[in-house]
């Protein structure tokens, strides 16, 4: 049994189009809560958390969509994801675009490091999310959260000054890139980020990519983040998102990944973003993430006794 805490983070303003806002609602409508408790465990729904007034936000760069409300956002659910990082429940941030992010992973991050404990993330994403306020050129910030988590430079608008515990690089693994920017590239290139792309998954496969990296969790005695963007998964089982890219994880690669999240016992924090149920076909995106997390959280065909392997 695990307590979880659910806090929905209705935030569409890093995605430069509308819909997201409804994303929290829609794990709701599709049953999140019903399924965890139908796992065994005790779930918590905190409703949905509110940004912060951040019109002191500001950037010599014109070109940046809704910077005010991310930034806003951003010091919102920093404040509160230190907080839920220092109690004993397992918190589920229901997005909300992927700019929510900044404000999890940092305050998760600044959470651990008062306990002495290795903070590391895993992104599933089709994108990196590794953009500056210099280097985005579509404006929209959803495409910043893990280069501002990670200490890269410009980002003070975001939380009125520093990152207060920038995660450390080396602890970040992306698994299921396929569209990255031309300077943003170079930005992850020149960082100690583990990044494997889906020609890394079609060629290893993703099983030991992922196992590579929870080991390392492991030997470290780690914390590990889980950010699930909904673009992970191949846009024909989930279409509801707003920057689909072709040739996405697979379903059964989707839920292995979760069963192995599930195995390791290391998962600390998850969040699911993205989800756009505007763009949803009666609703399968937002159910296919509540399965998702079902099997994070334990669901499996057959239990170890009963499986013949
Ligand atoms: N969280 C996401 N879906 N991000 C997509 C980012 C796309 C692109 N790299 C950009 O910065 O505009
Ligand atoms: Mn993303
Ligand atoms: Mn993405």
């Amino acid at each position: 049994m695990t307590k979880i805490v659910l806090l929905g983070a209705p935030i569409e303003a890093g995605t430069g189009r509308r819909g997201c806002v409804m994303g929290p609602d829609a794990y709701r409508t599709a049953g999140l809560v019903e399924e965890l408790r139908a796992l065994g465990h005790e779930v918590t729904d905190m409703g949905d958390a509110e940004p912060e007034d951040a019109r002191d936000a500001k950037t010599e760069f014109t070109h940046l969509k809704e910077l005010e409300v991310v930034a806003g956002w951003t010091r919102a659910l920093h404040a509160d994801a230190k907080r839920l990082g220092r109690g004993d429940a397992l918190p589920i941030y229901l997005g909300g675009d992927h700019a929510l992010s900044a404000g999890t992973v940092t305050g998760h991050a600044a959470a651990a490091a008062e306990q002495d404990r290795p903070f590391f993330v895993l992104w599933l994403d089709a994108h990196a999310d590794f953009n500056t306020f210099a280097t985005t050129t579509s404006g929209n910030l959803h495409g910043t959260p893990l280069a501002f988590a990670c200490g890269l430079p410009g980002f003070d608008a975001y939380l009125n000054g520093p990152v207060p515990v920038p995660v450390n690089p080396e602890n970040v693994c992306i698994l299921g890139l396929r569209s990255v920017d031309g300077d943003e590239r170079r930005l992850l290139q020149d960082s100690a980020v583990t990044a494997h792309d889906m020609r890394a998954i079609d060629e290893l496969g993703i099983v030991p990519l992922l196992r590579a990296f929870l080991d390392r969790v492991r030997a470290a005695k780690g914390v590990l983040h889980v950010s699930l963007d909904v673009d992970f998964i191949e846009p024909d089982i989930a279409p509801a998102v707003g920057t689909t890219v072709p040739g996405g994880a697979t379903f059964r690669e989707a839920h292995h990944v979760m069963e192995l999240l599930h195995d390791s016992g290391l998962v600390t924090s998850l969040d699911l973003v993205e989800l756009n149920p505007f763009l949803d076909v009666k609703g399968r995106t937002a159910r296919l993430m509540v399965d998702l997390t079902a099997s994070l959280f334990g669901r499996r065909i057959l239990d170890r006794a009963t499986r013949s392997y």
